[in-house]
């Protein structure tokens, strides 16, 4: 474990046929989602850390040991924010009086965490909403309450089980730039139950893969995603994400740059986002394409000069390889997934420097909070 891995999870047992023998550090800040397929034990492990599951083990949130071989703080006694599938809001209360329901119907200040009553429903647009009862709320307002409330409990952490899953599409989209807001601005560790990737790739900044009870990897997001020796690397829709700054608006040509480390990309359509924000770029495996000398004429906007880090043939058609960016080997890394032809044919090989092409339209910019 190093310095910012403060929370430390380790759960060991049996729920009838099920065992589950999982130990990981997540950092105590930003969003860790776990991510793995139905069954693998995921809602298990956050029961476990609110208390509602008992499995031998350790529990420990920063300087609150929850459990180890000797104690075991019961459920009520651990400042936990748990948001479930489904809001469960009490459906004779008001938006307000469910939110303040912790507090006794108490307006709070802000706690140093950033957490008081006005900072949440500023967070999560919940002002004109504050005198309707549940009823009369759609699905995604809903949820955004429920987030609140359980924010406004001034947990250690924030317990999140897949809360978009019963959403439509249209709800969902709604609601991810509040929890892309939510887990950057408040100093509140979140845990992201999922197994959407595109949830992980939109909040996650820690990444723990679970698969059949146990730990199949846990680190930073861009770093196993771009590990050729998991999963997640060699699937259909491989991609990395990569926090990026912009750093220059082109009005006449409506591109807006962003630099990230190792390289920049120009992207359109990007005019109201200010110099110096922070983004977060997804860039598909599948939209890199490498060549040997920098095209001089393309229609290709992002070139960038990078270095074949790894590589892996996927079957005995397709190859994935990483990418570093830029002349150094500091620079950010990509995926990028080529048929095996196109390999042969340019003799690539590991360490050879190469350029990277990236069409823009395959680059949706995610805005981050500041
Ligand atoms: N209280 C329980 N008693 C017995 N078995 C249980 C209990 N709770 C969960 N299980 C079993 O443990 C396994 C893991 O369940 P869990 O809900 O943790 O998985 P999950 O990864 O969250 O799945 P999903 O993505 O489908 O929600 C499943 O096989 C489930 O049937």
């Amino acid at each position: 474990m190093n310095g910012t891995d403060t929370i430390h999870v380790a759960l060991s047992g049996s729920l009838d046929d099920f065992d589950l023998d999982v130990a990981f550090d997540a950092p105590g800040h930003g969003l860790t989602a776990l991510f793995g397929p139905s069954g693998c034990g995921k809602t298990t492990i956050l029961r476990c850390i609110a208390g509602l599951n008992r499995l031998a083990g350790a529990c420990r949130i920063e300087e609150d040991i929850w459990q180890d071989e000797t104690r075991f703080t019961p459920t009520h006694k651990r400042a936990v924010g748990y948001v479930f599938q489904e809001a469960s809001l009490f459906p004779h209360l008001s938006v307000r009086d469910n939110l303040l329901y912790s507090s006794g119907g108490r307006v709070k200040p802000a706690a140093s965490n950033g957490v008081g009553f006005e900072e949440v429903v500023d967070l999560l647009d919940l002002d004109r909403l504050m005198q309707r009862g549940p009823q009369r709320l759609s699905g995604g307002e809903r949820q955004r309450v429920a987030v609140g409330r359980a924010l406004l409990s001034q947990p250690r952490i924030l317990l999140m089980d897949e809360p978009l899953s019963a959403l439509d599409r249209q709800s969902r989209d709604e609601i991810l730039p509040f929890l892309e807001r939510l887990h950057r601005s408040l100093a509140i560790p979140v845990f992201y139950v999922t197994h959407d990737m595109s949830e992980v790739e939109r909040l996650a900044d820690h990444l723990i893969l679970l698969d059949a009870g146990r730990v199949v990897a846990s680190g930073p997001l861009g770093v196993l995603q771009s590990d050729t020796t998991l999963p997640l690397a060699l699937q259909r829709g491989a991609a990395v994400t990569l926090d990026a700054v912009v750093s220059d608006y082109d009005a006449a040509y409506g591109l807006t740059r962003f630099d990230v480390r190792g390289g920049s990309f120009l992207i359109p359509g990007s005019a109201d986002m200010p110099t110096g924000s922070r983004q977060r770029l997804r860039i598909g495996a599948s939209d890199v394409s490498l060549a040997l000398e920098k095209p001089a004429s393309t229609s290709i906007l992002n070139v960038l000069p990078a270095t074949i880090s790894s590589s892996r043939a996927l079957d005995d058609r397709e190859i994935v390889m990483v990418l570093t960016l830029g002349h150094d080997s500091n620079g950010e890394q990509l995926l990028a997934r080529i048929t095996r032809r196109s390999w042969d044919l340019l003799e690539l090989q590991d360490g050879r420097p190469v350029f990277a092409q990236i069409k823009s339209a395959a680059l949706a910019p995610r805005r981050l909070p500041q």
